[in-house]
């Protein structure tokens, strides 16, 4: 299993999880975040204003999925929260070892 993060536009969100719910991915859970990437100091838009503050409003996605979907979820979210501008996000992925849920004890890919 993969867990997959990413750091997206906030106006991007609704896109991105009906991208994610399209394919079959069931759970989601997203994080209000402030980030700054490679721009540190320089201006950024959001909402249609320039900002120079080191940290943006950001909104942290995560979902954990078969590896077997983990690809198609990447594409997914990337073709939904691109807009082509500076400050688009990232996707980080990485391995999950176990997942259990908790109402019915089921573990790994059942219970996702
Ligand atoms: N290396 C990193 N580690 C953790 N979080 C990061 C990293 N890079 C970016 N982020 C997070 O992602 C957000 C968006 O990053 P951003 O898209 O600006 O990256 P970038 O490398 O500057 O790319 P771009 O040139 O397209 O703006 C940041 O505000 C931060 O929250
Ligand atoms: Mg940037």
């Amino acid at each position: 299993m993969k867990k997959i993060e990413a750091i997206i536009k906030p106006f991007k969100l609704d896109e991105v999880k009906d991208a994610l719910h399209e394919i079959g991915l069931q759970g989601l859970t997203v994080v209000e975040a402030k980030g700054f990437g490679r721009q540190k100091g320089h201006t950024e838009l959001y909402r249609g204003a320039e900002y120079v503050v080191d940290f943006l409003p950001k909104v942290k996605i995560e979902v954990v999925c078969s590896d077997d979907l983990a690809e198609r979820a990447i594409e997914a979210i990337q073709a939904a929260a691109r807009t082509g501008r500076i400050g688009d996000g990232k996707i980080f992925v990485s391995d999950v070892q176990e997942v259990i849920r908790i109402r019915t004890g089921e573990r790994g890919e059942d219970a996702v």
